[in-house]
């Protein structure tokens, strides 16, 4: 396969209206959703990028008629909680810790061995996380020695008992994994997680008619439970604009002089923003416009201005709230007048990359005063001294569009290796980079 680089010019200004593609959570679950719904679900604004399309190729070979995407438009023709079909091989999830998590539990409760394999970055994340709770559960499964893909999930139809579960970790992947493995079993299932994490999940399942009960509890910590055996009715979804992609347009604007810029339709769960409230603490202008609501999810347009940022503590609450975006957060950082401290993120270390040390690395290479920690990192923002650098993206796309915009401030070339990952979530990314203000140029090497 060709190497695809992004050879970054450096400087512009940020400008214009623009949209960007459907939220990778949500898209994930309006699939797996629909899939398990009696009837027909339409899913309009589905990101059509490869994470998302490995969880639409896995229910389709699991005997699921899916019609598109076309346009964002996809119709799943629901076969019910019973109704999936053991597939003729392992599901490939590409890239995709989303996809494997989350099948996972829906997996542990079917009547058909399966198999879950992965690219060589996803063959490297932990699945323990979600092996431990569904064993516990009575699912049998099996991973590598050191607890990685390729994943067997061997299903006798047997009904999993309920958990009430801890999550040593504030993720919602596991949370996920766990509530839908409880569809499939008898009793209550319930996930308490150590702090808020995004609960599209829930939302979703709510808004299939299948009730999921969630109340806070002390030091904000979350509790999700739902009944086994119910059943979830098809319906319709309208996907917001992911503020995960929206993220890097965001950073861009409040990086680069005299920018204005407004991003449409983004979706603004509570359990996402933790973006915005961290860039306002950095100082960066920013207001929200035409709040309303799509199907169970607040939306609104985020319209930037460039404003001088100064470098802040990251709170700790807010890490799991923004856990994708601290790839460009560090690059804002090191823009940013003073210090920097990000504390309380060591699930940085287990994502695509270690997005901790490779970022760690990126920035030194590009001249920034940057010193990882065991669970975040240290920047001193505002001072860049000249260095040429080609950056490795170690199979990430928020390495790569991070980076990218890295580009504004650096004051040498910058060039990305290995980007053709960008496709996992953002397909469109250097498109609309090019659009607003940036000169990105993108050349294939055989
Ligand atoms: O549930 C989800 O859709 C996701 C949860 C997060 O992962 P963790 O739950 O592992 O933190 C996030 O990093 C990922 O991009 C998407
Ligand atoms: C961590 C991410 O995704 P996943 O875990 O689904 O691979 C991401 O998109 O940043």
């Amino acid at each position: 396969m060709a190497n695809v680089k992004f050879k970054v010019q450096l400087g512009g200004t940020i400008k214009g209206r623009i949209r960007v593609p459907g939220d990778k959570s949500i898209s994930h679950r309006s699939i797996m959703l629909g899939a398990l719904a009696e009837g027909k679900t339409t899913v309009t604004g589905f990101l059509e990028g490869d994470d998302a399309l490995a969880t639409l190729q896995a229910f389709r070979e699991m005997g699921v008629d899916i019609d598109g995407p076309n346009n964002g438009n996809v119709t799943i023709n629901g076969v019910g909680l019973r109704g999936l079909k053991k597939p003729n091989k392992p599901l490939d999830m590409g890239n995709s810790g989303t996809s494997t998590r989350l099948l996972a539990g829906i997996l542990a409760g079917q009547d058909f061995d399966c198999e879950l394999v992965g690219d060589a970055s996803l063959s490297k994340r932990p699945m323990k996380r979600v092996t431990v709770p569904l064993r516990l559960m009575g699912a049998e499964l099996e991973t590598t020695e050191d607890g990685t893909l390729p994943m067997i999930i061997r299903g006798k139809g047997q009904t999993l008992k309920a958990i009430d579960y801890t999550l040593p970790m504030a993720s919602a992947q596991v949370k996920s994994c766990v509530l839908l493995a409880g569809l499939f079993a008898e009793g209550t299932t319930c996930a308490l997680e150590p702090a808020p994490t995004r609960d599209h999940t829930e939302r979703m399942l709510n808004g299939f008619g299948y009730e999921v009960h969630s109340e806070k509890l002390d030091n904000q910590r979350m509790k999700a439970c739902l009944k086994g055996g119910g059943s979830l009715k098809g319906r319709h979804i309208d996907v917001p604009s992911d503020i995960s992609s929206a993220a890097f347009f965001m950073a861009a604007a409040a990086v680069s002089k005299d920018s204005d810029l407004v991003i449409e339709h983004v979706g603004m769960n509570p359990t996402r923003v933790g973006i915005i409230d961290i860039l306002k603490l950095m100082g960066a202008n920013i207001e929200l416009e035409n709040f309303h609501e799509v199907g169970g999810e607040p939306v609104a347009d985020v319209h930037v201005r460039y404003a001088p940022l100064k470098g802040i503590h990251i709170p700790e609450e807010l890490v799991a709230l923004a856990i994708d975006e601290f790839p460009v957060l560090f690059v804002v950082a090191s823009t940013a007048e003073g210090q920097t401290v990000l504390t309380g993120a060591e699930e940085l270390r287990v994502k695509e990359s270690d997005r901790i040390q490779v970022m760690a690395d990126a920035l030194i290479a590009i001249g920034v005063d940057a010193q990882p920690t065991a669970d975040g990192m240290i920047i001193n923002g505002g001072k860049q001294s000249p260095q040429n650098a080609e950056i490795q993206s170690h199979h990430d796309h928020r390495i790569s569009m991070a980076m990218t915009i890295a580009g504004l401030n650096a004051v040498s070339e910058i060039i990305i290796d290995d980007c053709a990952n960008v496709n996992t979530s953002f397909p469109i990314f250097i498109d609309l980079i090019n659009e607003v203000g940036m000169k990105v140029e993108v050349v294939e090497e055989k």
